[in-house]
């Protein structure tokens, strides 16, 4: 058994969390670059937790700025093992109305402006995302929805889009007609892929804030309807977020899905071929498997 420690990564409308024992907001520096802000930490019914805002207090970082490699590394860095994503997205689906949560559990990844590995040249690694998310901590954030009364949808597939633009109609309809989508926002790739590489087991909370724009009753995505519904999602998965440290408790096994051994057969680079510099730079992401 290992130490719990749940990360919180909060999006859009979620610059901070309340409630936690002793918290502290930290700087914490990773040779990935600097994270999007100082990390909040401390316990939740004695459990560790941290909280990261994914664009930083004051919603600095655009989606595609957002620092991902550095933000991944530090939670892993101060030990986190969990990583719940929580994030407002477009819905593709008329049962998924503004204000219902989705726990999203796949995702197509049109992104293309940004790094979405830590391996490169010097350090070759291939992991498998076909199941980007942990049925695990997927188990424990529907059940913390319920309980806080949220509407939450078991399942759904996640277009990430580069942004920060809005999709055009034709997008949207392809996104949802032609692919299968069901909701939509620009950030969870490449941060689940990251998470992943890193060992984290990930999930994906998606606060429905839009129609997005192919709804022929809803038309364009309107900024200040998002704002003004992102007010009441937030205050929602903040109750969401406080179900969760029950639900996993202080000390968890293995994960029964292998997230946290994604690396074990992942190193294809030869050890006396293998890059000293970009080893260093993985040690906290890729060090169990590094030595
Ligand atoms: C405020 S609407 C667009 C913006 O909101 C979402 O951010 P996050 O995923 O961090 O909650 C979406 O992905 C866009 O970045
Ligand atoms: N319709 C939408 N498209 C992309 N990101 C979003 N975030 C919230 N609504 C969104």
């Amino acid at each position: 058994m290992t130490e719990t420690m749940i990360a919180v990564i909060g999006g859009s409308g979620i610059y901070d969390i309340d409630g936690l024992e002793g918290a502290q907001w930290s700087s914490v520096t990773s040779p990935w670059g600097t994270p999007s802000d100082q990390i909040l930490t401390g316990r939740f019914d004695g459990v560790k937790m941290a909280f990261l805002p994914r664009h930083g207090r004051g919603h600095v970082h655009s989606p595609t700025d957002v620092p991902y490699r550095a933000n991944i590394d530090a939670l892993k860095r101060i030990g986190v093992t969990d990583v719940i994503s929580v994030s407002a997205c477009g819905s593709f689906r008329e049962n998924m109305a503004p204000g219902d949560f989705v726990i999203v559990d796949q995702f197509i990844d049109r992104t293309f402006a940004r790094e979405k590995s830590f391996f490169s040249s010097g350090c070759v690694a291939h992991v498998s995302v076909a199941h980007p998310t942990c049925p695990r901590l997927g188990d424990a954030c529907e059940s913390a929805a319920k309980a806080a009364g949220i509407t939450v949808h078991r399942g759904g597939t996640y277009l990430a889009m580069e942004g920060p633009q809005f999709s055009s109609m034709a997008e949207s309809k392809m996104y949802r007609d032609v692919w299968g989508c069901d909701v939509i926002g620009m950030t969870n790739m490449p941060e689940a892929k990251l998470a992943r590489e890193a060992e984290l087991c990930y999930a994906s909370v998606a606060m429905v804030t839009d129609f997005d724009s192919w709804h022929p009753a809803h038309g364009a995505v309107d900024i200040t309807e998002i704002i003004a519904t992102l007010q009441g999602n937030s205050e929602k998965g903040r109750a969401l977020v406080k179900g969760l440290p029950a639900r996993l408790g202080a000390e968890r096994a293995a994960c029964p899905h292998g997230c946290d051994r994604a690396l074990e057969f992942a190193i294809m680079t030869a050890p006396d071929k293998r890059d000293p510099a970009l080893l260093a730079k993985l040690d906290a992401v890729a060090g169990r498997v590094l030595g």
